[in-house]
C-alpha cells in the first residue's frame, strides 16, 4: 500500500479514538445504538472478559451443551428412529446463519468427516429439491439444524417447511431429526419446542459475527472440526489486536490500509484472493461481514455518508485466468488482498520439473500477480498464514471482525445494524400481500381482464408492474392463471383464471 508516514500520523488521533471505542464496546456499553444492543462477539472466545456472570453463562453453558450433544450424536446415543446413527447434517439458514458454517466446512472439514454436511440457504424450490435429492435415502439418518437468530426469516422458515415436507413424504418424523439454533423466546424457539434440542443464540451477537457462537460451532463440531482450536485462534488474535499501537496491531493496520485505499469513503473495492482452494468461500463470507457492516447511508450523527466497501473475489491462481486482466490493466478501482498459505499440505509432492512442485507454482503465481499489479500502480495487502487449520481460521475471522470495528469507528458509523436489509424485507412482504389479492380476485373473475384493470381491482393501480410480474410468474408455474398476448408487452396481456 503506497501510503507514507504523514498519512499515518494524520490518522493517529482517529485510531486513538478507535482504540477507546473498542474498549468501551468490549466493556459492554451499548455499541449498536439503533437496536440498543451490546456487541459481544469478542466475549465468545474469552468469556472471562464478559461484563457480568449472566453473560458469561450464556457463553459457557451452550458450549458445554454443544460438546455433549455432538459426542452423543457421534456415539449414536442420540440417534434417529429408523437408523443406528446420524450420518449427515442438513443446515437450514441464510446470511449470517449460513455463510460462516459454509466457509468453515469448506475450509476445515476433514476428508473422512464423521458426518457429511449439506446446506439449504435460499427459498429456491429447485435448489432445495436438489439438496434433498442428493441426500436421498440418507434423509432418515440426517440431522437437520435450523439456524435463525430472529427466528422469523422467511427463507429459513420456507426451507424448514420444505425439508419437513420431504421427511413426511418418506414417512419420517421430522421432529426426531431436528435441532434449532435461535434466540430464546423467538418464534423458531417455540416451533422447536418438541425437537431433539435447542441451542441459544445470544441477543448481543449479530448474525454476521456469529461463526464462533453455536451458529458455527455446532455444525463444525459435528463435522469433527476442533472448535476449541478455532476459539483459541480467535482469542489469540483478539489479544494481538487489542494492543493500542497502530503499528503492532494487525487489525488496525488492515483498517488503515482500507481507509487509505478508499479515501475513507470506500472509493475502491476489496478484491479477496486466497491462493488456496479451501479458502474459496472466504470472500463470500467477508462480503457479508464487510458490506452489511460498513454499507450505511448515515453516520452516527445522522449525516448522509453512503459508506461501504464492495467486496468480491474467488481464489488464485484460478482468477488470474479470468478477471485479473482488468485488475492489472483496466479501471483502477480496487485494492487486492492476497491470502498466502505457506504450507502446501502435500506429504510427498510430485516434482513436475526438477525441484518444482504444484505448490511452488501456486506460491510463485501469487508473487507474480502481486508484482505485476504493483508495477502498474495497483495496491495490495498480503496476509500470510502457515496453514489452513482451525486455529488460523479462528484467527482470520477475529482479525477481520476487529478490522470492521476499527474501520467503523474511523468513519463514524454503526457497523452492527442493517436497516437496508429490513427495507427490502418490508417491500417483499407488501408484494406477497398484493399476490394474495391478485389470486383472490382471479378466483372470482370469469373471462379475461387486462393487467391495468387487475391492478385497479387490487386497490393499487400504481403497482401495475408488480401485478404484471406476479401474474407472469403464476402463469409460468401453472398456478391457475393463463396469459394471452405478448409476454414482453404488459399492455397487450389478458389474464384469465383456469
Ligand atoms: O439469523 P436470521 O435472523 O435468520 O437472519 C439471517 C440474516 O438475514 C438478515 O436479513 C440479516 O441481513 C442478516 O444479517 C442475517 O444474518
Amino acid at each position: 500500500m503506497s501510503f507514507n508516514q504523514d498519512f499515518v500520523d494524520k490518522l493517529l488521533p482517529k485510531f486513538n479514538k478507535a482504540f477507546q471505542d473498542m474498549e468501551s464496546l468490549e466493556s459492554g456499553k451499548i455499541s449498536n445504538p439503533d437496536e440498543k444492543r451490546m456487541v459481544g462477539h469478542y466475549w465468545l472466545r474469552a468469556p472471562e472478559l464478559a461484563p457480568n456472570d449472566e453473560i458469561r453463562k450464556e457463553i459457557t453453558e451452550p458450549l458445554i451443551k454443544i460438546k455433549q450433544f455432538v459426542t452423543k450424536i457421534h456415539q449414536g446415543t442420540i440417534k434417529p428412529p429408523s437408523a443406528s446413527k446420524f450420518t449427515d447434517v442438513l443446515c437450514v439458514g441464510i446470511g449470517g446463519s449460513a455463510l460462516g458454517p459454509q466457509f468453515v466446512s469448506d475450509a476445515l472439514a476433514p476428508c473422512q468427516a464423521p458426518m457429511s454436511i449439506h446446506f439449504v440457504d435460499n427459498t429456491d424450490p429447485e435448489g432445495i429439491d436438489k439438496t434433498i435429492h442428493q441426500i436421498g435415502e440418507r434423509l432418515k439418518s440426517t440431522l437437520v439444524i435450523v439456524t435463525t437468530k430472529s427466528g422469523k426469516t422467511p427463507e429459513t422458515r420456507n426451507g424448514m417447511l420444505e425439508v419437513q415436507h420431504a421427511y413426511e413424504m418418506q414417512g419420517l418424523k421430522f421432529e426426531s431429526h431436528a435441532v434449532a439454533v435461535t434466540m430464546p423466546g423467538s418464534l423458531m424457539d417455540e416451533i422447536a419446542n418438541e425437537w431433539l434440542e435447542r441451542f441459544p443464540m445470544q441477543d448481543w451477537v449479530g448474525g454476521r459475527t456469529s461463526e464462533l457462537s453455536a451458529v458455527g460451532l455446532l455444525p463444525a463440531a459435528l463435522q469433527g472440526i476442533d472448535i476449541d482450536e478455532m476459539l483459541i485462534g480467535a482469542k489469540e488474535m483478539d489479544e494481538a489486536t487489542r494492543v493500542k499501537s497502530l503499528k503492532d496491531n494487525p487489525s488496525a493496520l488492515l483498517a488503515l490500509a482500507w481507509f487509505y485505499s478508499g479515501n475513507g469513503k470506500g472509493e475502491k473495492d476489496m478484491v479477496v484472493l486466497p491462493y488456496k482452494d479451501s479458502l474459496l468461500l472466504f470472500s463470500r463470507y467477508l462480503q457479508q461481514l464487510v458490506m452489511e457492516s460498513l454499507g450505511k447511508e448515515k453516520d452516527l450523527d445522522g449525516n448522509i455518508v453512503h459508506q461501504g466497501i464492495a467486496v468480491y473475489g474467488n481464489k488464485g491462481s484460478t482468477d488470474q485466468h479470468a478477471y485479473v486482466q482488468q485488475l492489472r490493466d483496466g479501471v483502477s478501482n480496487f485494492f487486492a488482498t492476497f491470502i498466502e498459505v505457506l504450507q502446501d499440505g502435500q506429504n510427498n509432492p510430485l516434482e513436475l520439473e526438477p525441484g518444482v512442485t504444484s505448490g511452488d507454482y501456486l506460491s510463485i503465481f501469487l508473487q507474480g500477480t502481486r508484482q505485476a499489479l504493483y508495477e502498474n500502480g495497483r495496491d495490495s495487502i498480503t496476509i500470510s498464514i502457515p496453514q489452513v487449520k482451525p486455529r488460523t481460521i479462528g484467527a482470520l475471522i477475529a482479525m477481520y471482525e476487529r478490522t470492521i470495528s476499527f474501520y467503523a469507528s474511523l468513519v463514524n458509523i454503526n457497523a452492527y445494524h442493517q436497516p437496508g436489509v429490513e427495507a427490502g424485507k418490508q417491500m417483499a412482504a407488501s408484494i406477497l400481500n398484493l399476490q394474495t389479492k391478485v389470486q383472490a380476485i382471479m378466483k372470482q373473475t370469469s373471462g379475461e381482464i387486462s393487467i391495468e384493470t387487475l391492478a385497479l381491482q387490487t386497490g393499487y393501480p400504481d403497482e401495475i408492474e408488480a401485478v404484471y410480474k406476479i401474474v407472469r410468474h403464476l402463469a409460468a408455474n401453472n398456478r391457475n392463471i393463463a396469459l394471452e398476448g405478448d409476454l414482453s408487452n404488459l399492455l397487450s396481456l389478458k389474464v384469465s383464471a383456469i
